[in-house]
């Protein structure tokens, strides 16, 4: 059987109960200030989907490097690869004008998630061989 697929953000699991002009502040906001709010929302909007998708794709390539770790008894974290990942971030954040204290507790946020990951594959592996 066929299956139709969506473009991605025009499935129901996304748009369906989504009100991009959702807000507390109804009401209380003048109209051509709300117009240009949801003006910049819309970008906004549009950012956060690229950063679900850009996450993803992330793990899924970290997921390839916990199996390979696991089939290999490599240990989940690597502190020598993190150290220059977070020399580099920070470098990259300060050119950007992106605080680099923040770039690098979002990215140890990303990688302590990775390693949890990591772990689960390496005890699954240890388990069941796969
Ligand atoms: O490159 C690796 O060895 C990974 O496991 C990936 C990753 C990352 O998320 O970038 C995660 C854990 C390691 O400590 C270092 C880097």
């Amino acid at each position: 059987m066929s299956q139709q697929r969506n473009a991605p953000g025009t499935d129901n699991a996304e748009s369906g109960d989504y009100d991009p002009t959702a807000s507390s502040m109804s009401g209380s906001v003048e109209d051509s200030v709300m117009d240009e709010l949801l003006a910049i929302r819309s970008s906004i909007d549009n950012f956060d989907a690229t950063l679900v998708y850009l996450l993803a794709e992330r793990f899924k390539a970290t997921q390839r490097v916990g199996h390979l770790k696991a089939v290999h008894s490599l240990p989940p974290s690597d502190p020598g690869r993190e150290k220059a990942q977070i020399e580099r971030l920070r470098r990259l954040a300060h050119e950007a004008h992106l605080d680099p204290e923040f770039a690098e507790k979002f990215m140890n946020f990303i990688i302590s998630e990775v390693i949890r990951h990591h772990q689960t594959i390496s005890a699954t592996h240890a388990e069941t061989g796969n």
